[in-house]
């Protein structure tokens, strides 16, 4: 009885469910009762750096007579998935470019995503983490990204990066991904996820409950404030 009502009182944690002052002091940590304090991720590939348009660009110059895809034409959140579609050889070529050396550290910024996490970050009771998932070819991809962040964010951002392949453990108040889902072994993240629009999603249709970001021109002012409290 007590420990199904510590459930209800204390959410649904596994490990911590039998320690409710255990719980109680990781929760005042997270966002909601850290001093009312907000709590930022911002995704890093579709969203502050443009991963589709590294990739076209390259792959055109690498395969120049391979049949490509626009990036209107582009569906779906795998790049991979697509090309493989078109030609089933075309998969390992596209794979190719994204584990090149210097891939990830070359990409573009997105307009005005470098500009709005560097506003973020000065806001009052306001965190921003750059939560990035690496790829599992882990030769470049992680040492580019922290390259990438030092060069456009500045040294001390470096303190800000989260590398992960499941965001879901990850504890925040919005997460802005440019992934339609986001999944991992926490089925119930504490953040809400903020679908940033893309050149592979602008064509879904987004539920009732869902919000977007459509690019960084958008208010995303007015989405952060929507969750202080
Ligand atoms: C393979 C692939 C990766 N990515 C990005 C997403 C991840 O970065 P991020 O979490 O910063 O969006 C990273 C590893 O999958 O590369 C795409 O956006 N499209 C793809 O097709
Ligand atoms: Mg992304």
């Amino acid at each position: 009885m007590i420990l199904s009502s510590t459930t209800r009182l204390f959410g649904r944690g596994k490990t911590l469910l039998r320690d409710p002052f255990k719980r109680i002091c990781v929760n005042m940590s997270s966002s909601s009762l850290s001093g009312n304090r907000l709590r930022v991720l911002v995704d890093m590939d579709g969203v502050l750096a443009d991963f589709e348009g590294g990739f076209l660009k390259k792959y055109r110059a690498r395969y120049p007579d391979e049949p490509y895809i626009t990036l209107d034409d582009r569906r779906g959140f795998w790049v991979s998935t697509q090309y493989g579609k078109l030609r089933s050889d075309l998969s390992e070529k596209a794979i190719s470019i994204w584990q090149s050396k210097g891939f990830f550290m070359e990409l573009e910024p997105l307009p005005g995503g470098v500009e709005a996490v560097k506003e973020m970050a000065k806001m009052d009771n306001t965190d921003v983490f750059i939560c990035t998932s690496p790829i599992k070819h882990y030769k470049h991809c992680p040492y580019e990204k922290y390259a990438w962040v030092e060069k456009h964010l500045g040294h001390d951002f470096l303190e800000q990066v989260i590398l992960t392949r499941d965001k879901t453990v990850v504890s925040g108040d919005i997460l802005i991904d440019d992934k339609p889902d986001i999944l991992g072994v926490e089925l119930q993240p504490t953040w809400e996820h903020i679908l940033f629009t893309a050149c592979h999603n602008k064509h879904l249709p987004i539920s009732p409950s869902q919000r977007r970001l459509l690019s960084w021109s958008d208010d995303w002012r007015a989405i952060l404030d929507s969750k202080r409290q």
